[in-house]
This record gives C-alpha cells, structure tokens and sequence, in this order.
C-alpha cells in the first residue's frame, strides 16, 4: 500500500484502514496523558482506554500500539487530520463529539470529581455550589465534558476557566487562580496521588450532577471513513466483554467492576442519538 510510513485516517487508496493495519502490524493511538484512561509512565504506554485497545487489536492480529500525545481538545481533530488510527483516551461519548468521529461501543462507565484548596474554603460540594458563588470560579480542561456540565447546572461562563491538561488545571487552583477543578473522578484521583501540590483536596461528599451526559460511557473513537476498523473493532469488544478480560483490565487500573462496567443496554447509538444521554 502506498504511504505505509504514515498512519491514515481515512480509507481512501486500494485497501481500507483495518488491512492497512494488519499489514503492518501496528496502530497508532491518541491519547491525552489523562491516567487512569490513557497516559505514558516509564516509556510505556499505559491505562484502561489503552489495555482494552491493545487486547482488541491483538485479537485482530495488530500487535504493536504506538501512542501519540495530543491536548484533549485536539483528539478528535487530530484524529481527522489523519494523524492517528483511533482515540483511546476513554473519551465519553455525546451526541456532538458523534457528529465529528464514530465511537466503538462503551468501554467503561465512570462520573465525576471536584478538587478545591486544601480545607474547601468556598465549601463546594456540587456545581450548583459553584453557580451560588459569584465568588468561585473552576478551571476546566479544554474540549473537556465538564465544560459543559458545569454550564448546565448555572455557572456561568465568566467563572469557568481553560488549562490545556490536568497538571495545569491542579497548578490554577493549588495557586489561587481557580477555586477548583472538575474533571472525571479517578482523573483527578489519580492526579492528586502523583502532584506535589500539598494545598488540594478532593471532595469526597461531591453531589453528581443529574444532567445529561452524566454518567458518561468512554469509547474508543475512529475515523468516519474507518467503518470497517470500527466493526472489526467492536466484534473483538464484544467478546472481551464477555469473557470478562475487559472487568478486568478495569480493575487492574483502579477503576470498580461495579461502578464503571458498562450496562449491557447502553449502546453507542443510543448515546449518539440522545436516546441514552
Ligand atoms: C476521560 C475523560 N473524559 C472526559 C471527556 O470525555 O471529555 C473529560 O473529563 C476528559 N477525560
């Protein structure tokens, strides 16, 4: 095939995306450094999004995972510039992100998590907390749901703020420029276990938001033209989900086989379609 050199999204040429790979034998992931989903430590590229892609792609006979880092919000673009096979960064899937990439069928579910300063001075325990206080802002990843869930419970635009990772969004609010962060539970979990900033906390009694979106079913994400990636893709899914290899790999990263598996009548098309979101 021609341009072998290159990961492509798109399936344009003699063979579709899927045989590409099998070709080669390798496939080139996005990610977003976002532990637990998907992050690099030691050289190696690790997290759920990643474990459960790589045991889908060895089923298909793809045996090497390369990962390319890119900000969150440049995922879904750079996966259309071509620039990456497939997302694995345990994005949720929503009916807008649908319109610009195809998800693969949920992989996990998971909810929601504030971080504030150490002794929650502004006392937040839900984002309604945040709306009530013309004196609280939040600092947010960009492309990042949370934007949006937060506008949808009353802050308003002028209290959210942009960092472009989760690092920067902690270093905002661990030096007083944001109040707090918001961000998927177990990313910020996991991000305050390794940051050095002693000043932060996360709330534990934090009140899930009952809005659209939440909880939210992270996927693998593909190309348009990558149908048939996508399918192949999803066959191997479902059978790892059967055999319990995916609860496991769940596990293995800190996420709860009870918390985060995916019920079984959530479906990708059903989130897309706003039926299930
Ligand atoms: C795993 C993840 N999910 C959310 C999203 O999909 O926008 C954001 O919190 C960013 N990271």
């Amino acid at each position: 095939a021609c341009g072998s050199e290159e990961s492509s999204g798109s399936s344009e040429g003699s063979e579709d995306l899927l045989t590409q790979l099998k070709e080669k034998g390798t496939v080139t992931v996005g990610f977003a450094n976002e532990k637990p989903y998907a992050y690099q430590e030691d050289g190696e590229l690790k997290g759920a999004a990643v474990d459960i892609a790589t045991a889908v792609f060895k089923e298909l006979g793809i045996h090497t995972v390369e990962g390319k880092l890119a900000d969150f919000s440049q995922l879904i673009p750079g996966l259309n510039a071509g620039k990456f096979d497939v997302i694995t960064a345990g994005m949720a899937i929503n009916p807008d992100r649908c319109e610009n990439a195809d998800f693969g069928e949920p992989e996990m579910m998971y909810g929601e998590g504030l971080v504030v300063q150490a002794g929650n001075p502004l006392d937040l325990h839900s984002y309604k907390d945040i709306a009530d206080n013309p004196d609280a802002t939040v600092v947010i990843m960009q492309g990042a749901t949370e934007n949006e869930y937060v506008k949808s419970e009353g802050v308003s635009e002028d209290q959210i703020q942009s960092a472009s990772d989760i690092p920067a969004t902690f270093s905002a609010v661990s030096s007083g420029r944001a109040s707090a962060t918001t961000g998927t539970e177990m990313s910020l979990k996991m991000a305050l276990e390794t940051s050095n900033s002693d000043n932060l906390e996360f709330v534990s009694d934090f009140e899930q938001p009952d809005i659209e979106g939440i909880p939210s079913y992270g996927a693998a994400a593909f190309h348009k033209d990558s149908d048939t990636l996508r399918e192949a893709y999803n066959e191997k899914l479902a059978e790892l989900k059967e055999d319990g290899t995916v609860k496991e790999l769940l596990e293995a990263n800190g996420f709860s086989a009870e918390n985060n598996s995916v019920p079984a009548d959530i479906t990708t098309e059903g989130i897309c379609s706003g039926e299930q979101y």
